[in-house]
């Protein structure tokens, strides 16, 4: 099943009013795939991305996971797709264990790998911190840090380099890479070529459209030639 598709996103569009964020856009993301989406502010990427992860509807177009078209609210959707959002929200009152903790009971995944996903994101001294006392680049990870614990086989983030040290931006590499090596899809937005280049694919956004969509090193050399 390595070649299978797994999300097949074909004929979407989405406006906000007057304003045209998505035309007719195609996407097909398999198992196991990483797709890094690029383009300059206002492509649309953050459109799509809440597209793909079922978390906003098309006006036009089909969004398939798995070959069955997403519901409204869908169960799959919950259960199979993480999600790290560009808007971040948290419990001021949990710490970070806390946080993963409820992440691990409300997706029936094993709290026995909170300390691993913890080493993993350089978290492993703020198990016991609430997010009022975190680096905004710490609340990023704990974000990443709760879609890791979950179940998936895709995961989806919003420019997650955002509020990264250079040494946590390549950490976030590892672990993109790491999701393709175990059948887990990624996609996500990203400005920094560095990280997109960790991808297989790279899906070039301009105005609402797709304008290159193929292997990374070659979508980047196209882009800087
Ligand atoms: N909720 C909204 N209401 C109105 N317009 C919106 C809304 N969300 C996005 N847009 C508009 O849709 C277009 C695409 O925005 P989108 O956020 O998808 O782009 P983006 O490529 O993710 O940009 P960025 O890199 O800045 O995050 C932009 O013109 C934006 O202003």
């Amino acid at each position: 099943m390595g070649t299978a598709v797994l999300l097949a996103a074909a004929g979407v569009s989405r406006a906000y009013g007057e304003r045209v964020a998505l035309r007719t856009v195609r996407l097909d993301v398999a198992r196991g795939e990483l797709v890094a989406l690029m383009g300059p502010n206002g492509s649309g990427k953050s459109t799509l991305l809440r597209i793909a992860a079922g978390r906003d509807r098309p006006d036009t177009g089909t969004v398939l996971l798995d070959g069955a078209p997403m519901a409204e609210n869908d169960p799959r959707v919950r259960a199979r797709v993480a999600v790290v959002a560009d808007t971040p929200s948290w419990y001021p009152d949990l710490t970070v264990r806390q946080h993963l903790e409820l992440v691990a009971v409300g997706h029936g995944a094993d709290r026995g790998r909170i300390d691993a996903v913890l080493r993993e994101l350089r978290l492993e001294a703020h198990g016991g911190s609430v997010p009022g006392a975190l680096s905004s680049g710490q609340l990023q990870s704990l974000l990443l840090a709760a879609a890791l614990i979950r179940p998936r086989d895709l995961l989806v983030l919003d420019e997650p380099e955002q509020r990264l040290d250079p040494g946590a931006r390549r950490r976030l590499a590892d672990v993109v890479r790491a999701e393709g090596a175990r059948g887990t899809a990624v996609l996500y937005a990203t400005h920094h070529r560095e990280l997109a280049l960790a991808a297989h694919r790279v899906v070039l956004m301009e105005d609402g459209a797709v304008v290159a969509d193929g292997p990374a090193d070659e979508v980047l050399a196209r882009e800087e030639a």
